[in-house]
């Protein structure tokens, strides 16, 4: 079964829909924190940040410890590059990995293609669509004159429509996308914040409860648990409270 088969529609009655965002300027953090986590409650994301200071080595670290992991690099090149950047990705094993949207359906199509002749399982590829610190002035400020609701699911159907297995997007546009786009097209939803925890940078958020009730399979928390002070206990909380 593919990793694609897993996801979607079946990932709500699941375990492991809290990603966890290791967001650290070195492996050292990212692997500690590793350590207080339980692979068989929740996998992990390296971004950019960690990626960039630490490189596959730390990505290898969390899978020997057992998370799968979601390489968030938001792909967004021509689609060669992009393309060859995703298949360098899928042999690291990862469990998922994202491009940009707004690279296009060229671009999309080729990273999608180039899963076809890779060996092994191939990570779950998605799209990024609007990000979830941005609000519509800041699409205004871009010169979009549509809602952040509109341009997500403009972008969702491109990213459909390139044969991808599903979108980042906020949990506030989750419904509408699994009422448009179908069940099984997978919703990765970062911006997650429980009552009464600061928002940091994050525009579009709702509680973990929220993303589950409006059909998130996939909930991305990073700060929440990460600065928090006791980061178990935070994770397990999350965990609990849409179990
Ligand atoms: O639209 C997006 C896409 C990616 N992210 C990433 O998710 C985490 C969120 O971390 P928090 O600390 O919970 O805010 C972070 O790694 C982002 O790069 C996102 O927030 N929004």
């Amino acid at each position: 079964m593919s990793n694609s088969s897993l996801a979607g529609g079946n990932a709500s009655s699941a375990t492991k829909q809290i990603i966890v965002a290791l967001d650290y300027d070195c492996a050292q953090d990212a692997l500690a924190m590793g350590k207080l986590l339980d692979p068989s409650q929740c996998r992990v994301k390296v971004g950019k940040e960690l990626f960039t200071a630490a490189g596959p080595a730390v990505v290898e670290g969390l899978q020997t410890m057992g998370f799968e992991v979601f390489l968030d690099l938001k792909f967004h090149d021509i689609p060669n590059t992009c393309a060859k950047a995703v298949k360098a990705a899928a042999e690291l094993g990862v469990w998922m990995v994202n491009v940009h949207a707004s690279g296009g359906e060229k671009m999309m199509a080729a990273a999608k293609d180039v899963l076809t002749g890779v060996s092994g399982r191939a990570p779950i590829l998605i799209g990024v669509t609007v990000l979830t610190s941005m609000s519509g002035d800041d699409l205004a400020s871009l010169g979009l004159t549509v809602s952040t609701e509109q341009q997500v699911m403009k972008l969702a159907a491109l990213v459909q429509k390139s044969g991808l297995d599903g979108v980042v997007c906020s949990a506030q546009e989750a419904q509408q996308i699994k009422q448009q786009l179908g069940r099984d097209f997978v919703t990765v939803t970062p911006g997650i914040r429980p009552a009464g925890s600061d928002a940091n940078d994050q525009v579009r958020i709702t509680t973990p409860e929220q993303a589950i009730s409006m059909g998130s399979d996939y909930l991305v928390v990073g700060r929440p648990i990460t600065q928090a002070p006791e980061p178990k206990l935070a994770c397990q909380q999350i965990i609990s409270s849409i179990s």
